[in-house]
């Protein structure tokens, strides 16, 4: 294992066939055991470690999480907030409460993973914090390797980004601060893995992708001065992926670590500056040419030919993954139903093995890529790229908003602080059974579309008897707001196992974007027409904006994302054309992944800003002036993007809020936002249940900002994962209040 020739930065951990999401949900139900759990966690553990000791001559270890390697990370170090303490549960549900909430103890905050769509749970440090190195699972993982014959690199979540990706509990406290007495820490665990007989260790630095500052610079530089001069220690590779490692390259390159990994997908200039740090002469470079968060296959030549123009420059050079593989599916082989020119062009997290195999192999051995062919560009469609070309300024624009807010009330007479919900209700088993069941062909389609005209007239008439002013139909029909757009649009393929965990047990298969994009047919009139001729209230009818549908796909890399945006746009201006027609006054299309792909480093977002803004606005400026649209956002603190959310210039803005107290209406009163505005008053990530009287507070909160003409009362997001019986009181406090305010 010495020789440091091929690798990955992480594997996929929730199994397959989503073994672990299944061990999960029923060892949290009380369906089944803490050993049970245990036995699929250890199986799949094993089953990983062989996957990975047959391609790779290093073994990434401890890329095994029960639930997120972030919040393993504060459990190894005692950063454990009191609240779980006093809960008095065992190791395993004191984790579990940290993740999920219990018994009045808030979950802690869960965020998205740099750009990805992958969350982790943030942990709360303040200035009284005393880490102690109170676990030993990176160790136990590694034994438990060992004696199954696969010597492991344990991977760690470095010090400085465990830091940085922490929160403060106190006003102004910055928990970088707590560097040294952390790392002196990480100290004592490298030398428990050493002891163990590790040779390797990892430590991922991805917060360094970001913009830092000097002080943050700094904290790395010490961590790791400190750390390289431990007697006892295994070899030291440090990981920056999602990005460029920006100074911190320079600071890794002097530091006395043994290692350091660069991810040359989406920071390929990187590769220039590696030559002039000679620093890095003796050092080992692990080279991310394969990408560990896509899925096109890896042109060969390609990253052949990256990877000899390094050896001159570096030590020595391990071919690797850009980041860790967490992000794509398992296995290829295990889909039965890709196009065969899409699959031709496809690499998972299985093939992805292979390609690094072969390219170590390559370079060891000096010779060059035989079977290296690139894969073929997406497939185009003329008459949507001349449309494209045809496109004016005239078909990003609408009437000014006074004019449409006018029109708008005129049409649909709604009271001050409207009331509605963010679209879909609750996915029952039912209605995932049922889908299951016309997927293995033992219900007919017919039957299945009834079944969920069925569950739209539930859902229609609890809304009504509740008294919510503006209805939806309630998304039965969706799998995903993703991939469900997704399997109705030309230009998409769809998996059948391709599951990527989004957070916990929660697992999305996101669809792959592969060539020009165009609608078929209308998508969603039928469901929302439905749902109308139901009632005399509105129905807003429920679209997945081009941002969102392309951040949470896999989307072809051989041309811009501002030029897919517009594909994706244009069908969606079709689909509200089509609703419009059918007498569906109010239009939200969400963008819940506007921040998300946000670039990490300030330079490049004003780029991104303009075209996501742009496409959201050709998808929607189609609309009659009397035509409301919504759009809703959530995920994410909304501060840095504030501006763009005013250049969407949609009529109604929902977006969450209710867990930072509102703190969204401060930004947009900053910038004099005018239009209409819904914050969040029901946070629907936690099984609590509000009461009338704290709707009512964070109401009178938001009616200091935003007059009750434009301000909506709704929840945070939609009500997919809650239950009803948590549902149908929320949405009674939340109109009660309502009512009550208007009075
Ligand atoms: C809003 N969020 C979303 C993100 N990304 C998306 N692509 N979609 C999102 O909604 N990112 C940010 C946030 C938070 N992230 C998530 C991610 C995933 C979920 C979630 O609830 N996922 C479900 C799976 C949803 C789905 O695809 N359902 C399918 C298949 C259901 C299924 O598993 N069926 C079973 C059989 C039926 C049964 O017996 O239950 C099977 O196939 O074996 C469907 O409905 O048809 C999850 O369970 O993980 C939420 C937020
Ligand atoms: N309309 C979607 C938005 C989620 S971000 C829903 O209600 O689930
Ligand atoms: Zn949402």
């Amino acid at each position: 294992m010495a020789e440091l020739r091929t690798t990955v930065l992480g594997y996929p951990r929730i199994g397959p066939r989503r073994e672990l999401k299944r061990a999960l949900e029923n060892y949290w139900s009380g369906r089944g055991t803490q050993a049970e759990l245990l036995e699929v966690a250890a199986k799949l553990r094993a089953d990983t470690w062989r996957e990975l000791s047959r391609s790779l001559d290093s073994v990434p270890g401890n890329t095994f999480s029960f639930y997120d390697q972030v919040l393993d990370t504060a459990v190894l170090f005692d950063a454990v907030p009191r609240r779980f303490r006093e809960l008095g549960l065992s190791e395993l549900d004191t984790y579990f409460a940290m993740a999920r909430g219990r018994d009045g103890a808030a979950a802690m905050e869960l965020t998205k993973w740099f750009d990805t769509n992958y969350h982790y749970l943030v942990p709360e440090l303040s200035a009284d914090t005393k880490f102690a190195l109170v676990g030993d699972k990176p160790v136990q993982e590694f034994t438990e390797a060992l004696a199954q014959g696969v010597h492991t690199r344990p991977v760690l979540v470095g010090p400085a980004t465990f830091l940085l990706l922490s929160k403060g509990t106190e006003p102004g406290f910055a928990p970088i601060t707590l560097i040294d007495q952390l790392v002196d820490r990480y100290a004592e665990l490298l030398g428990k893995l050493a002891d163990a007989g590790a040779e390797w260790v990892q430590l991922d630095e991805h917060a360094y992708a970001a913009d830092r500052g000097e002080a943050e610079l700094d904290a790395l530089r010490r961590a790791y001065d400190k750390l390289g001069k431990l007697a006892n220690r295994p070899r030291l590779l440090v990981a920056g992926g999602y990005g460029d490692l920006g100074p911190a390259l320079a600071v890794l390159a002097e530091s006395p670590v043994e290692a350091i990994a660069v991810d040359l997908v989406s920071a390929p200039d990187t590769v220039r500056r590696i030559a002039g740090l000679t620093s890095l002469r003796d050092k080992t470079l692990l080279a991310g040419v394969v990408d560990g968060r896509n899925v096109w296959r890896t042109d060969l030549r390609a990253a052949a030919s990256v990877c000899a123009s390094l050896l001159g420059s570096v030590g020595s050079l391990t071919v690797s993954s850009s980041t860790s593989l967490l992000h794509v599916p398992y296995d290829l082989d295990a889909e039965t139903g890709l196009e065969p020119e899409v699959r031709g062009r496809l690499a998972f997290a299985r093939q992805k093995l292979a390609e690094i195999a072969t390219l170590g192999r390559a370079l060891h051995a000096g010779a060059s890529i035989q079977n290296g062919a690139v894969p073929a560009a997406g497939s185009r469609d003329e008459q949507v790229r001349a449309r494209i070309a045809a496109l004016t300024p005239q078909h990003r624009r609408r009437v000014d908003y006074s004019e449409r807010a006018a029109a708008q009330q005129e049409r649909l007479g709604l009271p001050p602080l409207a009331t509605t919900t963010i679209g879909s209700f609750p996915q029952t088993t039912e209605i995932r059974k049922a889908r299951a069941e016309v997927r293995a062909g033992r219900l007919s389609e017919q039957d299945y579309q009834q079944r969920m005209r069925e569950e739209i007239e539930r859902v229609i008439r609890l809304q009504e008897e509740i008294g919510l002013d503006v209805l939806v139909h309630g998304e039965p029909e969706r799998n995903d707001m993703v991939q469900y757009f997704a399997e109705n649009l030309v230009g998409f393929a769809a998996t059948e196992l391709g599951w990527v965990q989004s957070y916990g047990s929660r697992c999305v298969r996101p669809p792959i974007l592969h060539g020009d994009v165009s609608r078929r047919n209308p998508i969603t009139v039928e469901w929302t027409a439905h749902a109308q001729s139901l009632t005399s209230k509105p129905v807003k009818g429920m679209l997945t904006g081009p941002v969102t549908i392309l951040a949470w796909s896999f989307v072809r890399d051989d041309q811009p994302l501002a030029d897919t945006a517009q594909q994706v746009a244009l069908a969606l201006r079709d689909e509200i054309t089509d609703l419009e027609a059918a007498g569906i006054g109010v239009v939200q299309v969400d963008e819940p992944a506007l921040r998300e792909l946000l670039p990490l480093r300030a330079e490049d977002r004003p780029a991104y800003l303009e075209w996501a803004v742009e496409s959201f606005r050709l998808a929607t400026s189609g609309a009659a002036s009397a035509t409301q649209i919504h759009t809703h956002l959530c995920y994410s603190e909304f501060g840095d993007v504030i501006g763009a959310i005013d250049g969407l210039d949609a009529d109604v803005t929902t977006i969450e809020a209710a867990r930072s107290r509102m703190e969204v209406l401060d930004d947009l009163r900053a910038i004099g936002f005018r239009r209409g505005v819904g914050p969040g008053v029901y946070d629907i990530h936690s099984p609590l249940v509000p009461a009338e009287h704290e709707v009512t507070e964070l109401l009178r909160a938001a009616v200091q900002a935003v007059p009750a003409e434009r301000l909506w009362v709704n929840p945070d997001c939609g009500l997919k994962t809650r239950d009803y019986a948590e549902v149908e009181p929320a949405l009674r406090a939340l109109v009660g209040s309502a009512r009550a305010l208007r009075g």
